[in-house]
């Protein structure tokens, strides 16, 4: 594998949040469907914006499954007119913070890009690489967990396939294990709130020691009865608690040596 210091040429790995947003979709074919399925996982609301007639069985599907969510708008996009030198298509874009397209024809779908670029909405082009403002990747989702493979535009079947790899060599305990960690995070926040400062570094190298002492599979069982002995009796104390196979490790391996050490000393010391 080469050093991953790599200058320019990549893209920018964020989590985005949707949150109150709206996300329009253009087109309601296989892709729209996928582009669904994706904004699904967010907190977005979802606009797919395609006639009745080509919208796929799969796309419908989502639409009717998730009415809250997902919005059918039963249009053919078209650009009509141009308003002090602003292209104006049937469906004013500005009401969007991001903009998807996802259609047989690629010259609307430039056209759509265009506009949205001079209204400064992010948009994604599946047809037109060279003209997205960000790219979709292979997904692997368990609870919080989001791991997404980009190749960045190089080759997404093998994108998909890296994925497929990567959810093979999970354990299938991250998601539970990072929710429950989650939750003991909030717990010691609202036990000793503020925002840095030396108790922020306390707070940070405590869940540090925690997350690295406890394997996944233990923390994605920690429950709360726990987590609150590990406040009390841990934080409270400066210490990281080990998970309890540890301690009764700990407590079998002193027994031994206390017998290996009186079994010695009565018969080498006190003959
Ligand atoms: C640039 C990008 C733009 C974007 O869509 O954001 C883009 C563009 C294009 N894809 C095309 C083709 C295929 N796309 C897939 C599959 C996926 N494509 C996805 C993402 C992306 N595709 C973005 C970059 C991803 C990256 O950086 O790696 C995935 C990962 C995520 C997703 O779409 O949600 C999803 C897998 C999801 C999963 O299974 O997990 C397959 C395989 C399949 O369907 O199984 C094929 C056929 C085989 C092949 O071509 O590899 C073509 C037509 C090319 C042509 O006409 O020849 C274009 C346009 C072009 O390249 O010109
Ligand atoms: N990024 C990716 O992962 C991939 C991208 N592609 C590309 O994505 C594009 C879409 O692919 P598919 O979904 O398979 O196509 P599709 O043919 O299944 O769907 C096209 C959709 O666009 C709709 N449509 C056409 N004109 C419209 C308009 N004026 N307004 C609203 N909706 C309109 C149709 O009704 C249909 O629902 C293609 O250009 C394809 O080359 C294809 C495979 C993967």
């Amino acid at each position: 594998m080469s050093d991953n210091k790599t200058v320019g040429g990549g893209s920018l790995l964020i989590a985005w949040q949707l949150k109150n947003k709206r996300v329009a979709i253009v087109g309601g074919g296989e892709v729209a469907s996928q582009r669904v399925d994706s904004l699904l996982a967010t907190d977005g609301q979802i606009d797919v914006i395609a006639p009745s007639s080509g919208l796929y069985a799969r796309c419908k599907k989502l639409i009717d499954e998730h009415p809250t969510r997902v919005t059918h708008i039963d249009k053919e996009f078209a650009f009509e007119d141009s308003e002090g030198g602003e292209v104006v298509g049937n469906v004013d874009l500005y009401a969007y913070d991001m903009v998807l397209t996802a259609l047989d024809d690629a010259e609307l779908s430039r056209r759509i890009v265009e506009a949205c670029r001079s209204r400064r909405i992010p948009v994604n082009a599946a047809d037109i690489p060279d003209l997205c403002d960000f790219y979709f990747g292979g997904q692997v989702r368990d609870g919080p967990l989001q791991i997404m493979v980009s190749t960045n535009g190089s080759a997404p079947r093998l994108a998909a396939m890296i994925k497929n790899k990567i959810r093979e060599g999970l354990t299938g305990y991250e998601g539970e294990a990072l929710t429950r960690v989650g939750i003991l995070r909030n717990k010691l926040k609202e036990r000793v709130p503020g925002i840095g400062g030396n108790l922020g570094k306390r707070r940070m190298k405590w869940m540090s020691g925690i997350c690295e002492r406890w394997s996944i599979e233990e923390l994605a069982k920690l429950d709360e009865e726990t987590m609150d002995r590990l406040l009390d009796s841990g934080w409270e104390k400066g210490i990281v608690l080990d998970p309890p196979r540890n301690q009764w490790t700990s407590i079998v391996s002193c027994a031994c040596l206390c017998i290996v050490a009186v079994v010695v000393t009565k018969r080498y010391v006190l003959r």
